[in-house]
C-alpha cells in the first residue's frame, strides 16, 4: 500500500463504510452489492483489456461477456432487475456491452406496451433471449418524432401492416445491436384507411431465428465511432416488409383497419422517458468514477514545490483542488438526484399503469432537463478529472479516456441536449398558470409566489441582501429565486409576439433564454434535493462531510454563474466577494478528507479498471507494468522494421 494514501485514510473524520451505506441506500443493499461484485473473481469474465484489441475483436469479446452474463444470472438466480442492473455494470465496467438494448429498451417496450396477449408470447422469448431484440427509432435524416419517415400502412385484405423506408433519408440509423439483434421495436407513421396516426411501434423480425442470416431486410453495422466499439451500433432499410397485425405494440388499429386512440398519445414515448432517467444516475456513477481515479492520483503524485523540499502532493495545491472539489461534490449532489430521479420515475409509472396519466407532462420535463443538466455537467468533468492527472490521465491505462468516450454521448442519445432542455415549455406554461392564479404544487410550487417576489434585473445595492453565504437554507432560496429566469424567458416569448411574429417564431427567438431558464430550474433541483437529503443523515461526522461539501457546491454554482445572481439583486457586490473566499475555506475542509469521500463509493479496482485510480496507490510500478503488455511489444522488433525502415 503507497504510505500516502495510507496517511489519508487515517485522517478521514468520519466513517466511510456508514457513508457508503448512505449512498446505497442502507446496510443490506450495501452488502448484496459486495456479494454482486464477487462475480469479479469468476474466472469466465476474464478478458484481455479492450484497449489492447481491435473494434472486431472487442465486438466478440463483448458478444462472448453478455452471453456469460445471461448464463450466470440464471446460475446465481439474480431476476430483480435493480440486481440486475448492479450485476450487469460490475461486470461491464466502463464499457457498453452488445446486448444493453435488449436490456434498457427492447424489454422495458415490451414489458409497457405489450397487451396480455402480446406479453403471453413476446416476454418469453425476449426474457429467454431467444429473442434479442433493439430499439429502432432515429433516421439517417432526422430524430425528431413527427419528421421520422418510415411507414406501417395496414392492409385489412392480408391483417399486416406493411413496413417502408421510402427515402434514404428514412433508412434507420444507430439503433444498438445490428448485428447481433434478430428482432426490433421499429417506430414508424401509422396509416389506416388512407390517414396518417403519428408515430407507434412495431415488433419486426430481422434475422432468421436459426442461422441468424437476415431475412430480405437491410440490416448491419454503421461503423467505428468515437467510443462504443462494443456496440454495433446499425442501420435498418425495410422494403415493403409485411408484418401481423398482432406485432403492432399496444394494439390500435381493429381487424377493419379502424383506429383506436390510445389514452395518450405519449405513452408511445415510454421508454425514452425511462432511460432518460436512469442516466441521471449514470452520471453521477461516471461522475464519481472520474473523481475516484483523479483524487487518488492526486493523493500519491508528488510533483513541484510550494515552500522547499519535500516535493508536495498534488492534491495539496489550491487549483488542484479547486479543479477537483467541486466535481466531487457534484458527484455526490448528482448520487442523491439520481436516487430521487429513480423513486419520482418508479412513482408516476406506477399511476401511469394504473390509469392516471396527471404527472405524465411533469414526469417528462423533470426526466428530460435533468438527464440533460447532469449528462452536461459529467461530460466536462471528466475531462477536468482527466486533465488534473497531466499526461498519465492521457494514458488509457487511466480510464479517463474511455470514459470520456463512452459517456460523452449521453449528452446526444435518448434526445440532445439542448433539444431536452427546450422541453421547458411545461415550465412556461406552470409560470402562466400560476400567473393566473392557479396554485402549483410540487416541484413546480415555487412559482407561485413568483408574482410577489418580482425577481428581475435589479441594481444590486437597491435590494436588501436576502442571503447569509453560510446558511444552505439561504442559498437553496437564491436558487429557487434565480430559477425564476422562466420568467424572462416568458417575457421574451410575449415581446415576440408583439412584434407580430408567429408562435413558432417567438419560441426560436427566445430559445436561448428557455435553455437558460432550463438549466436554472435543474440546478435548483439539485441544490435543493442535496439540501434536503442532509436532514435525513443523523450520523454527525457525515452530516458536517456532507454539508461542506453542499455548501462548496451551491457556493462554486453561484461563482461560476454570478451574473444570474447579481443581475437579479438576489446577492450584493460585497456578498460576491466574500464568495471565492469561502470556497477557499471550504476547500481546506474537504481536503483531509478527499480520498476517503471517494473511498465511499467502493468501486471495486477492477471496476474502475485504473492503473491511477488504484486503492493501493501503487501507480508507478503498475503503469510500467501495464505499457510492457502493449501489443506493440510483443515482439522486441516489430515487423514494420523489416517492411520498411531496414
Ligand atoms: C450511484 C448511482 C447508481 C445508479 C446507477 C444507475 C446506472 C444505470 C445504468 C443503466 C445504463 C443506461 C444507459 C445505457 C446505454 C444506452 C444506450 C444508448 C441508447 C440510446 C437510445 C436512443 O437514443 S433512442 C432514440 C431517442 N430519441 C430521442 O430521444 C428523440 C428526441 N426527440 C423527442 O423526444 C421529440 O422529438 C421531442 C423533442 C420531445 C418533441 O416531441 P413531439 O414531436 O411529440 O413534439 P412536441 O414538442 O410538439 O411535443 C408535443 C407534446 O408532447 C410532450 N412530450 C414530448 N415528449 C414526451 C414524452 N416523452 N412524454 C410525455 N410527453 C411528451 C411535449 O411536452 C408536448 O406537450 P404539450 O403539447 O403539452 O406542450
Ligand atoms: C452512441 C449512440 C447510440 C444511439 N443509440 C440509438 C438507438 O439505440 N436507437 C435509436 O433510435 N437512436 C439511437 N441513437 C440516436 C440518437 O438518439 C440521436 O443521435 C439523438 O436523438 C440526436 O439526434 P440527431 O443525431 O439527429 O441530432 P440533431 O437533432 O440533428 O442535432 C444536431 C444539432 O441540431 C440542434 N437541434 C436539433 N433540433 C433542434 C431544435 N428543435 N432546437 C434547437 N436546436 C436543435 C441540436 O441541438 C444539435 O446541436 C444513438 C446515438 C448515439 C450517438
Amino acid at each position: 500500500m503507497n504510505p500516502d494514501i495510507v496517511k489519508e485514510r487515517q485522517n478521514a473524520s468520519f466513517d466511510v463504510q456508514k457513508l457508503t451505506y448512505i449512498l446505497d441506500g442502507g446496510p443490506e443493499k450495501t452488502k448484496r452489492r459486495r456479494e454482486i461484485s464477487l462475480v469479479l473473481n469468476d474466472p469466465d469474465f476474464d478478458e484481455e483489456d479492450p484497449n489492447f484489441l481491435s473494434r472486431s475483436e472487442r465486438y466478440e469479446q463483448a458478444v462472448r461477456k453478455s452471453a456469460q452474463m445471461i448464463l450466470k444470472l440464471r446460475e446465481y438466480g439474480i431476476s430483480d432487475p435493480a440486481e440486475i442492473n448492479c450485476y450487469k455494470s460490475v461486470v461491464r465496467g466502463n464499457f457498453h456491452e452488445s446486448l444493453g438494448l435488449h436490456y434498457v429498451m427492447f424489454l422495458p417496450t415490451l414489458y409497457s406496451q405489450c397487451d396480455q396477449e402480446q406479453s403471453k408470447k413476446w416476454l418469453p422469448l425476449a426474457t429467454s433471449f431467444e429473442v434479442l431484440g433493439t430499439y429502432a427509432q432515429t433516421e439517417l435524416g432526422h430524430t425528431h418524432l413527427r419528421g421520422l419517415e418510415t411507414t406501417a400502412t395496414f392492409d385489412p385484405t392480408t391483417q399486416e401492416f406493411v413496413l417502408n423506408s421510402p427515402t434514404v433519408t428514412s433508412i434507420k440509423w444507430w439503433p444498438g445491436a445490428g448485428k447481433t439483434s434478430n428482432h426490433a421495436v421499429v417506430l414508424a407513421q401509422l396509416y389506416t384507411r388512407g390517414k396518417c396516426h403519428g408515430l407507434h411501434a412495431f415488433i419486426v423480425q430481422l434475422r432468421h431465428m436459426d442461422t441468424h442470416e437476415p431475412l430480405p431486410i437491410l440490416v448491419g453495422d454503421i461503423g467505428p465511432k468515437f467510443g462504443f466499439s462494443e456496440v454495433d451500433n446499425g442501420f435498418l432499410k425495410l422494403d415493403h416488409v409485411r408484418i401481423p397485425r398482432e406485432n403492432m405494440l399496444m394494439k390500435h388499429v381493429e381487424p377493419d383497419g379502424r383506429y383506436v386512440k390510445p389514452a395518450s398519445a405519449k405513452l408511445t414515448y415510454g421508454t425514452m422517458v425511462f432511460i432518460r432517467s436512469l442516466l441521471v444516475g449514470l452520471s453521477a456513477l461516471v461522475m464519481a468514477k472520474s473523481c475516484t481515479i483523479a483524487i487518488r492520483y492526486s493523493a500519491v503524485r508528488h510533483q513541484s514545490e510550494i515552500r522547499s523540499e519535500p516535493e508536495p502532493q498534488i492534491l495539496d495545491y489550491q487549483t488542484q483542488q479547486y479543479k477537483l472539489f467541486p466535481l466531487l461534490a457534484t458527484a455526490y449532489a448528482f448520487s442523491f438526484v439520481g436516487q430521487y430521479m429513480t423513486e419520482t420515475y418508479y412513482r408516476i409509472s406506477g399511476d401511469i399503469n394504473q390509469g392516471d396519466l396527471s404527472e405524465l407532462p411533469e414526469l417528462h420535463a423533470v426526466s428530460a432537463g435533468l438527464k440533460a443538466f447532469t449528462t452536461w455537467t459529467t461530460n466536462t468533468g471528466i475531462e477536468v478529472c482527466r486533465m488534473s492527472c497531466g499526461g498519465h490521465g492521457y494514458s488509457r491505462s487511466s480510464a479517463l479516456p474511455d470514459l470520456y468516450a463512452e459517456f460523452t454521448p449521453t449528452c446526444t442519445y435518448e434526445g440532445e441536449n439542448t433539444v431536452m432542455m427546450l422541453q421547458t415549455a411545461y415550465l412556461v406554461k406552470s409560470y402562466r398558470q400560476a400567473k393566473a392564479g392557479e396554485q402549483l404544487r410540487g416541484i413546480m410550487s415555487y412559482l407561485n409566489d413568483m408574482e410577489q417576489r418580482h425577481v428581475r434585473a435589479h441594481p444590486a445595492s437597491a435590494r436588501p441582501a436576502l442571503v447569509d453565504i453560510n446558511d444552505l437554507s439561504d442559498l437553496v432560496e437564491s436558487y429557487k429565486l434565480r430559477a425564476a429566469l422562466v420568467e424572462s424567458a416568458a417575457k421574451s416569448i410575449q415581446q415576440e409576439l408583439q412584434k407580430r411574429r408567429s408562435h413558432e417564431d417567438a419560441w426560436n427567438n427566445s430559445a436561448i433564454d428557455l435553455v437558460k431558464a432550463s438549466d436554472a430550474h435543474c440546478h435548483y433541483m439539485v441544490v435543493k434535493l442535496f439540501t434536503d437529503k442532509l436532514s435525513e443523515i443523523g450520523d454527525p461526522d457525515i452530516n458536517l462531510v456532507l454539508t461542506t461539501l453542499a455548501q462548496l457546491y451551491a457556493l462554486h454554482g453561484i461563482a461560476l454563474n454570478s451574473g444570474d445572481f447579481l443581475q437579479a439583486g438576489l446577492l450584493t457586490v460585497p456578498q460576491m466577494q466574500q464568495i471565492p473566499v469561502r470556497i477557499k475555506e471550504l476547500l481546506c475542509l474537504i481536503r483531509p478528507n478527499a480520498v476517503a469521500l471517494v473511498d465511499a463509493f467502493d468501486f471495486p479496482d477492477k471496476v474502475l479498471s485504473s492503473v491511477l485510480g488504484r486503492y493501493d496507490g501503487n501507480v508507478y510500478e503498475n503503469l510500467f507494468e501495464w505499457a510492457r503488455r502493449s501489443p506493440l511489444n510483443a515482439t522486441e522488433v516489430h515487423e514494420s522494421f523489416h517492411k520498411y525502415l531496414k
